[in-house]
């Protein structure tokens, strides 16, 4: 019996008169039989029953009137709280549907399970899907119907505890699987209640099971009370928050499906397998914003749970247009994950009940209204049920043409994949492309810094020789520090403290270089969690690996670049140590003529000596051919065939040598800087004055080769500025001591000596093998040192 509120006896009044004047209702259904008939029977799918909740205590107190009356168990009457029942016009503001049940506020879980949800067992058990699902606002009471409470169990308790009552009945005949799953939807994303895992769970439509959620555990379930713990579980899972219009709103759509799986025990293997599923379903209630006062996440909530439910309603208008048109109606089952779960149950193989949980809440007139409105829509939705009935060839037969059918598209997606170039705009790749672009670009500008760095380093590298040069020149020639000297001085510490800064910043730029290209993998991570998808990722790793190519290229110019001045650096001490080698030979011929016009015994050790020396020459020749630019000028050759007139027995070994490690930082062909080679002699000869006196102990002919050699130098300083006159001089001045030594101690029998005497002097000079390794006809004086 209906509690009403305190305009009781007015309303009673009110129905009464109205009673008769309600349109008719559905002529096939006379009662509760009939309609669950009409379902069984297929000429119904769909079952839409109203449950009106009392008022909470808190609602009585604010206002007690009842907006909701039921009559007979079918009719809803919606009243305008507006209006006072007996006013006039009152009754046109009324609104009444129909439905196919309707409970008031005393009605019973038991007797709302009964009606509703009962015979949807019978169903399941023999291979149909069902679907019961609780709509309506929040606090209307989705929840107590659904799941119930301690002392009154809601429809998915009672569901269970019939379920095995009938699978016991029926298990001498049938050998029954039951498998559960419970699920959540919160926020858009499906979350798993019994085995909750950090995946998200994705919805997918398989051709045979129709909508299943892949990755969602199912549980195998034996007895009612295995389910009951189970569900506990989930619930204590589900997001449950107080909200202003319900202290215990569920924020999620909870979903718990009833798989029932039979097989004939008296048939073989290849017996029918009787698939039904039964879903259970509690949504999260629909709310308005400036109603509920919800603020931060719970708007955010607030605002999926609307979008979900309004695109259920979108559904349910679009599936009863084609029903109304007979014809076919886009359904935006994809616009949320609720309706691409429920599918089936709306649009399927699915016998649907809705039960559409109302409030008599003055304050909830609008939710309560629009509640109607929407069940009283769906009462006209057509579901398309027939049995699963699935045998094992049957599956294997369905799962090939599937295979088939799957393979088809991939090939036919394959063949437009290759006829179409990937237009990078769609999809808004151009955003993404710009931001690569924009990265290189970066890159490329580093890059060029660096290469900027670079020449300036080398530039200043060689005016910083010059300046040592001209510095030492400046000290040798006036044997003491004065002002231009000092003046140079402070221009080679510029220079040297410019070199420091162009490494620091060269440095810096180095370190921003290296900090970008680690950013192209945080890049191509960006895509990937963007959800990029192909063919446009792929275009966009090609584009990277493109821009990857550019910037190894303009390293490569960079390297190339520097490498060209390194050889130009190596060409003139190549050149240099060449004119010390013509100086070498010069020596040596005014020596052997001497040796022969004074008839000096020439020590067999130094015979020895020469032969290995010219041996490495001979080996040397294939070498020098191979550098045409560095030796095929008259003088080289000249050089070479002088080489080979050593076929004396004398032989006095070459003292000049020129450190690597002397070699200018950057030096160019038009900027030959001139050195002081005093610079390279030890203490001992720096400190040496030229014993000019020497020479003139010299043979005649001795004489006259020293002169031409001078102007030979004299040649080479214009050509190549690296020796200046006196340093010629001195150079020249230095070695004939030595050679009078030798030719004194020659008389002596000592000519061993000058070998220890010149090895001395070449360790003072610190030669090592490496630094004169450019050279070919120094390799000969290398290993002969
Ligand atoms: N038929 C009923 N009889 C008694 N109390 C009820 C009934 N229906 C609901 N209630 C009570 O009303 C309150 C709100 O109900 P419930 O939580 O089920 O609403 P809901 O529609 O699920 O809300 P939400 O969408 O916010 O989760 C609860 O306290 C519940 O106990």
């Amino acid at each position: 019996m209906s509690v009403l509120g305190p305009d009781q006896s007015i309303i009673s009044s009110h129905i009464s008169s109205r009673r008769n004047s309600l349109r008719p209702l559905d002529e096939n259904i006379s009662d509760n039989e009939d309609i669950v008939g009409q379902m069984q029977q297929g000429a119904s799918n769909i079952l839409v029953a109203v449950r009106c909740r009392p008022l909470t205590k808190k609602e009585r107190e604010i206002d007690s009137t009842n907006l909701i009356q039921i009559i007979e168990e079918r009719v809803v009457i919606l009243m305008d709280p507006q209006f006072k029942y007996g006013d006039k016009g009152s009754r046109a503001k009324e609104k009444q549907y129909a439905f196919d049940f309707a409970f008031d506020e005393n009605s019973l879980q038991k007797e709302i399970f009964d009606k509703t949800t009962k015979f949807l067992i019978d169903g399941i058990l023999n291979g149909f899907n069902a679907t019961v699902f609780a709509y309506g606002a929040t606090g209307a009471g989705k929840t107590y119907t659904m799941l119930g409470e301690a002392d009154s169990p809601g429809m998915m308790l009672m569901t269970f505890v019939e379920l095995f009552t009938k699978v016991e009945e029926l298990t001498l005949e049938r050998a029954y699987k039951v498998k559960l799953s419970y699920l959540e939807i919160y926020n858009e994303v499906v979350k798993d209640l019994i085995h909750p895992t950090s995946s998200v769970l994705d919805i997918r439509e398989d051709p045979v099971k129709g909508i299943v959620v892949a990755g969602l555990a199912e549980m195998i379930a034996t007895t009612p009370d295995e389910v009951i713990e189970c569900i506990q579980l989930g619930n204590m899972r589900r997001t449950c928050e107080p909200t202003e219009a319900n202290q215990t709103s569920s924020r999620s759509h909870a979903v718990l499906q009833i798989t029932v799986e039979y097989k004939d025990k008296a048939a073989g293997t290849q017996s029918e397998i009787i698939v039904g599923k039964l879903s259970l379903i509690d949504l999260a209630g629909s709310e308005r914003a400036s109603h509920t006062k919800n603020r931060g996440i719970r708007l955010i909530e607030g605002a999926n749970i609307n979008k979900s439910l309004l695109a259920l309603g979108n559904c349910i208008n679009a599936l009863c247009e084609a029903t109304e048109r007979g014809g076919k109606v886009y359904i935006p089952y994809r616009d949320s994950k609720l309706t691409r779960l429920l599918k089936d149950s709306l649009g399927g193989n699915c016998r649907t009940v809705m039960i559409a949980c109302i409030s008599p809440y003055s304050g909830s007139f609008f939710d309560t209204s629009n509640t109607l409105k929407y069940a009283n829509r769906a009462k006209n939705i057509k579901t398309n049920l027939h049995r699963n009935v699935v045998n094992v060839s049957y599956h294997i037969a369905k799962y090939t043409a599937i295979i088939a059918q799957l393979r088809q598209e991939v090939s036919e997606l394959r063949k437009q994949l290759k006829s179409r170039t990937p237009n990078p705009t769609v999809f808004n790749n151009e955003k993404f492309q710009i931001e690569l672009n924009t990265h290189f670009q970066e890159e490329a500008k580093i890059r060029k810094k660096i290469y900027e760095c670079q020449q300036t380093k080398e530039e200043l590298g060689f005016m910083l020789f010059e300046k040592q040069a001209e510095m030492n020149q400046a000290k040798s020639k006036n044997g003491e520090e004065n002002a231009g000297f000092k003046a140079l001085n402070r221009e080679v510490e510029r220079l040297k403290k410019a070199i420091e800064e162009q490494n620091q910043i060269n440095g810096n730029y180095e370190e921003m270089l290296k900090g970008l290209e680690h950013k192209r993998d945080d890049i191509k991570q960006e895509w990937i969690r963007k959800g990029v998808p192909e063919p446009y990722l792929s275009s966009l790793q090609l584009m990277m690996q493109q821009q990857i190519l550019a910037m190894n290229s303009i390293d490569a110019q960079r390297d190339k670049n520097h490498e060209q001045v390194i050889l130009k650096q190596k060409d003139l001490y190549i050149e240099l140590l060449k004119s010390q080698l013509r100086l070498r030979d010069n020596v040596i011929e005014i020596q052997n003529e001497v040796f022969k016009e004074s008839k000096v015994e020439v020590k067999p050790g130094l015979k020895k000596i020469y032969s290995q020396i010219q041996s490495l020459e001979e080996i040397n020749s294939s070498s020098i051919v191979s550098f045409p630019e560095l030796h095929g000028n008259s003088r080289s050759t000249n050089h070479r065939s002088k080489a080979k007139t050593y076929k004396t027995d004398h032989f006095l070994p070459p003292i000049i040598h020129i450190p690597a490690n002397k070699t200018p930082a950057s030096v160019t062909p038009s900027r030959i800087p001139r050195i002081n080679s005093k610079r390279y002699l030890s203490t001992e000869q720096k400190s040496e004055p030229p014993k000019s006196s020497n020479v003139n102990l010299l043979h005649p002919k001795a004489k006259r080769l020293i002169q031409n050699d001078a102007k030979f130098k004299e040649r080479s300083r214009t050509n190549s500025g690296y020796f200046d006159e006196s340093d010629s001089e001195k150079s020249t001045a230095k070695q004939m001591p030595s050679m009078v030594k030798v030719s004194d101690r020659s008389q002596k029998g000592h000519y061993a000596g000058q070998k220890v005497k010149d090895e001395k002097h070449l360790v003072k000079k610190r030669i090592k093998p490496t630094e004169i390794k450019y050279g070919i006809s120094i390799r000969g004086i290398e290993t002969f040192v």
